[in-house]
C-alpha cells in the first residue's frame, strides 16, 4: 500500500517506520530540523520491540511527486489538523482511507468538512513514543496498537487492506465496527490520565503513589464517562472502573504525551482533552468540576513557552 504519514513524530515516526520496514510504500510528511535529519540520516527508532534504522526515507515534497495515496495516517498534534487536512487534499482519491490517530473525540466533526465523509475513518493509537531528537523516535513500552474503522461500521476493502498492512508491520491492529465507541474508550482513559499526570506533574507511578492521585483520576474518569454516555456512546457498564485497570497496566515510568509536552514547554492538547470534556459536558448538561479544576490549572501553560514549537 502507498501510505502517507502526516506528522513524523512520536506516533507517526514509529508506525511509519514499521510499515516501511515491512515493505509498504511509505511517504513521510515532516518539516524543519526533523525533515532535514530524515533526508540526511534516515529515521531511527529505538524500541523494546526492536530498534530500526530506515534509510533512505521517502519524504513528501509536493503533490505531483507523491501522487495519489491509498491511506493517510494523520499523526500531528490536534492544533495542526486544519493544515494537515488542507495539505492532503490533492493526494486523495475517492477510495483513500484517511485515519486521524490523535487523542480526541471531536476529530470527525473537525475534519469531515475539509476531508470529506467518504474518505474519513476513525482511529486511536495505544502507544507511548516520543521524539528524542530530530529523526529519532523513542518507543517507551511494548504496546503499539491501532484501533480503527469506517465511521458507518462496515468492513470495507480499504479498511481490510490497511488492517493487513498494519499487522504485517507487527502493529497490533483492530478493525472495529464501532469506532465512535473506540474513540471514547481511549478518550475516557487518556483524558483523565493526561489530566491527572499533568496537574500533579507526575508520571503514572507518581500519580498512583501520591495522596489523592487515584481520587483525582477517578473523578476525571467518571466525568468523562458521564459525558460520553450523555452523548449516546455505548460505554460498557462499569467502564470508569476500567480506567483504573488500564492505569494499573501501564508502567510506572510512563508519561502521557501531554505531561511530556508540559515538561518541555511545548504547547498542550489541553483544549481537546479536559477542554473537550468541559465543552461537551456543558452541551450535554453534565457537571464536570474535576475537569474544570485541571483545565484551569493547566490553561496558563497551554500555549507552551518554546517559540520553535509554537502552534501551527
Ligand atoms: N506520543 C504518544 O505516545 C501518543 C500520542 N497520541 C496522540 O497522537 C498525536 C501526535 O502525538 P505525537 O506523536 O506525540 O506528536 P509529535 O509532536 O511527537 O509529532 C507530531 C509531528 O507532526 C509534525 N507536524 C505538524 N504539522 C506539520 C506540518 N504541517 N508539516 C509537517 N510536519 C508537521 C510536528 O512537527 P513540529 O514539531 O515542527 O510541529 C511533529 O514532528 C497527538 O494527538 C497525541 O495526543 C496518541 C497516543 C500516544
Ligand atoms: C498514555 C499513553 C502514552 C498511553 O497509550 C498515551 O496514549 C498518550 O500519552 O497519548
Amino acid at each position: 500500500m502507498k501510505i502517507l504519514i502526516f506528522g513524523s513524530g512520536g506516533i507517526g515516526g514509529y508506525f511509519g517506520a514499521r510499515l516501511a520496514a515491512a515493505g509498504e510504500q511509505v511517504v513521510f510528511v515532516a518539516r524543519g530540523a526533523f525533515a532535514y535529519a530524515l533526508k540526511h540520516d534516515g529515521l531511527k527508532v529505538f524500541s523494546a520491540r526492536g530498534d530500526l534504522h530506515l534509510k533512505p526515507v521517502t519524504l513528501h515534497e509536493n503533490a505531483e511527486t507523491t501522487g495519489p495515496v491509498d491511506a493517510v495516517l494523520i499523526c500531528t498534534k490536534m492544533w495542526s489538523l486544519p493544515a494537515a487536512a488542507e495539505a492532503i487534499r490533492p493526494l486523495l482519491t475517492p477510495e483513500t482511507a484517511v485515519v486521524p490517530l490523535q487523542n480526541g473525540v471531536e476529530l470527525v466533526a473537525l475534519l469531515s468538512d475539509s476531508v470529506g465523509a467518504n474518505n474519513l475513518l476513525g482511529g486511536v493509537a495505544y502507544i507511548s513514543a516520543h521524539i528524542e531528537a530530530p529523526g529519532v523516535i523513542r518507543h517507551n513500552t511494548q504496546h503499539a496498537r491501532i484501533v480503527f474503522g469506517e465511521l458507518d461500521g462496515r468492513r470495507s476493502p480499504r479498511a481490510e487492506a490497511l488492517h493487513r498492512a498494519l499487522e504485517r508491520a507487527g502493529i497490533e491492529a483492530v478493525l472495529t465496527t464501532d469506532v465512535t465507541r473506540a474513540l471514547w474508550e481511549k478518550f475516557s482513559t487518556l483524558a483523565p490520565l493526561a489530566g491527572a499526570c499533568s496537574y500533579l506533574r507526575k508520571d503514572v507511578g507518581g500519580v498512583r503513589d501520591s495522596a489523592g492521585g487515584r481520587e483525582l483520576l477517578q473523578a476525571l474518569a467518571s466525568e468523562c464517562v458521564a459525558v460520553g454516555r450523555a452523548r449516546g456512546v455505548a460505554l460498557p457498564e462499569g467502564w470508569d472502573a476500567q480506567v483504573h485497570a488500564r492505569f494499573d497496566e501501564l508502567g510506572g515510568a510512563v508519561k502521557p504525551s501531554m505531561l511530556l509536552d508540559l515538561e518541555r514547554g511545548n504547547p498542550l492538547e489541553l483544549e481537546w482533552l479536559s477542554g473537550a470534556v468541559l465543552r461537551l459536558g456543558d452541551a450535554a448538561g453534565v457537571e464536570t468540576p474535576a475537569s474544570r479544576k485541571v483545565y484551569d490549572a493547566l490553561r496558563p501553560f497551554a500555549e507552551g513557552r518554546n517559540a520553535t514549537r509554537a502552534r501551527s
